[in-house]
């Protein structure tokens, strides 16, 4: 499905590499020590660092060059990137269209995603009236209308308390499996890593390595993971 070939990002006096290749329908979780580039690696397969080496390929075709808005994928940052003076309704709807006009089914689409997140109360609410978790939920229903089949998480709920977290990893990964999508996230709680990933990528001295399944890993961590998980 997507694949990294021969990937190389470098900046300044940081570098990456990786090589591998990310199956459908599969959730991967992205660990490693703070700086070692996971955010990076991110950034770089939805285009928004550019590649110093290798390619992106994305059902065979390159993608290397195409823009992020044209990638097979959709990203959720830390902060969820709500915009405050738009209201939760509108919000999801930039997943379809920028310019926020949308048509009957679109806006059909986004009733559903708010719904399947439980936010259908909270539409007409800017994102500053709604708690934390709600304002997860509406980052979610976004990703959930775009619909696309890589979804990227980097640190999605780090703000949340440990009970809200778990609500909303377990949110994630019912959406992930409802919707076919694979998932990409990054965590530094290795619990994190046992509720919700089926393989994990570990970032560490310069290279994202290639998957292996979760749980034999976690089990039985190699050295260097187990320096980082301590
Ligand atoms: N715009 C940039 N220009 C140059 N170097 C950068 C830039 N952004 C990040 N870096 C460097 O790239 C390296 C990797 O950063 P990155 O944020 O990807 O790490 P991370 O594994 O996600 O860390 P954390 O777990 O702390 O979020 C760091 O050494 C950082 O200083």
């Amino acid at each position: 499905m997507l694949k990294l070939e021969k990937f190389e990002i470098r900046q300044t006096d940081f570098a990456l590499s990786a090589d591998m290749v990310l199956e459908p329908r599969t959730k991967y979780a992205v660990i490693g020590p703070s700086g070692a580039g996971k955010s990076t690696l991110l950034n770089a397969i939805c285009g928004f660092i550019s590649l110093s080496g290798g390619r992106l390929l994305w059902q065979g075709s390159d993608i290397t060059q195409a823009d992020p808005a044209d990638r097979p994928m959709t990203m959720l940052f830390q902060d969820n990137n709500l915009f405050p003076h738009l209201s939760v309704q509108q919000n999801v709807g930039l997943g379809l269209r920028p310019d926020l006009r949308l048509q009957r089914d679109e806006k059909d689409r986004v009733a559903q995603a708010l719904a399947r997140v439980g936010l259908q109360d909270h539409a007409d609410k800017r994102p500053g009236a709604l708690s934390g978790g709600q304002q997860s939920r509406a980052a979610l229903a976004r990703v959930l209308v775009q619909a696309r089949p890589l979804v990227l998480l980097d640190e999605p709920f780090a703000a949340l308390g440990p009970a809200l977290r778990n609500e909303m990893l377990d949110l994630v990964q019912s959406l992930i499996e409802e919707t076919g999508a694979a998932l990409m996230m990054v965590t530094h709680a290795p619990q994190d890593v046992r509720r919700i990933a089926d393989q994990v990528i570990f970032v560490e001295g310069g290279r994202a390595h290639a998957p292996q399944p979760a749980a034999a890993l976690m089990d039985n961590p190699p050295p260097e993971l187990r320096a980082y998980l301590g």
